[in-house]
């Protein structure tokens, strides 16, 4: 099958009048459809980079980003992106906002308004629409997030870092919903984080990236019995705690690697 995304061979250099940053060296990677995958690493090793990558916000220096097995030549929205902020519009209404990536790729059309009723309230936020996002909380508003990306049907999902501004216990229940959304709809999802539980809990594969210039360090398939568990009670599953000593056990390989 061909992968729904797929690096080659990927470099990604930052070239500024003072430097060049070798963020990213000869990395291969690929998601098949519906798989859910994280990317964990230490800090300044080429996450969000890669991520930007996929969303076509940047070109490799080299190498290839192929989307359904074509190049990527810019952002479509075929790719949703998901960040640690909402970036909502304050001025907006809950559905205006829901509907901006609607607007802005020319897709409004008379059923828009009935699906970011049926978004909201698959995200437990119906009776929200008319509001503005000052009267929501943070983690509502991080599900009209949710809701924006999946409007425009995106059949990937990027997610930066979505869950850690939010308190202990809203995390918790986004994860679920995110989990819960992308599988019931057959899409694919790539995760950065820098919660480890979050990781395991929520991926088919936990991808370890070494310090930069970013490479895969190591791939941990997550067992069967933890994928199958809701993200809330993986963390509880057989298998769970010993995955997680093996993954942070590389992450520390990795970050006394780049110190060196
Ligand atoms: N626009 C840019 N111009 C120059 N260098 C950049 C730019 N963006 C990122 N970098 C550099 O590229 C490297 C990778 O950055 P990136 O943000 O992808 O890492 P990250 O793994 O997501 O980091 P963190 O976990 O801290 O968020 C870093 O050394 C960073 O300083």
């Amino acid at each position: 099958m061909v992968p729904i995304i797929q690096l080659k061979h990927v470099d990604l250099a930052y070239v500024t009048d003072r430097e060049v940053t070798l963020a990213l060296e000869d990395m291969n990677l690929s998601a098949q459809s519906g798989e859910f995958i994280s990317l964990v690493g230490p800090s300044g090793c080429g996450k969000t980079t890669l991520l930007s990558l996929m969303a076509g916000l940047i070109p490799p220096s080299r190498g290839l980003v192929l989307l359904h097995g074509k190049p990527v030549k810019g952002p479509t929205p075929e790719v949703g992106y998901m960040l640690q902020q909402d970036y909502l519009f304050p001025w907006r209404t809950i559905q205006d906002n829901v509907l901006l990536g609607l607007e802005l790729t020319n897709l409004l059309s008379k059923q828009s308004v009935e699906l970011a009723e049926d978004l909201l309230e698959g995200m437990g936020l119906d009776g929200t629409s008319h509001m503005f996002p000052h009267q929501l909380s943070g983690g509502m508003r991080q599900r009209v997030a949710l809701a924006r990306t999946l409007a425009t049907n995106p059949d990937l999902l990027l997610l930066d870092e979505p869950f850690s501004a939010l308190d202990y216990q809203t995390k918790l229940q986004l994860e679920d919903l995110v989990v819960d959304t992308l599988k019931q709809r057959g899409k694919t999802g790539i995760l950065v984080t820098h919660d480890l539980s979050e990781a395991i809990a929520v991926s088919d594969r936990v991808i370890v990236l070494g310090a930069r210039p970013g490479k895969i360090r190591s791939t941990f398939e997550v067992p069967d019995n933890i994928r199958r568990a809701q993200p809330f009670y993986a963390r509880e599953e057989p298998g769970f705690n010993a995955l997680f000593h093996e993954i942070w056990g590389e992450l520390e390989a990795s970050e006394r690697k780049g110190k060196t």
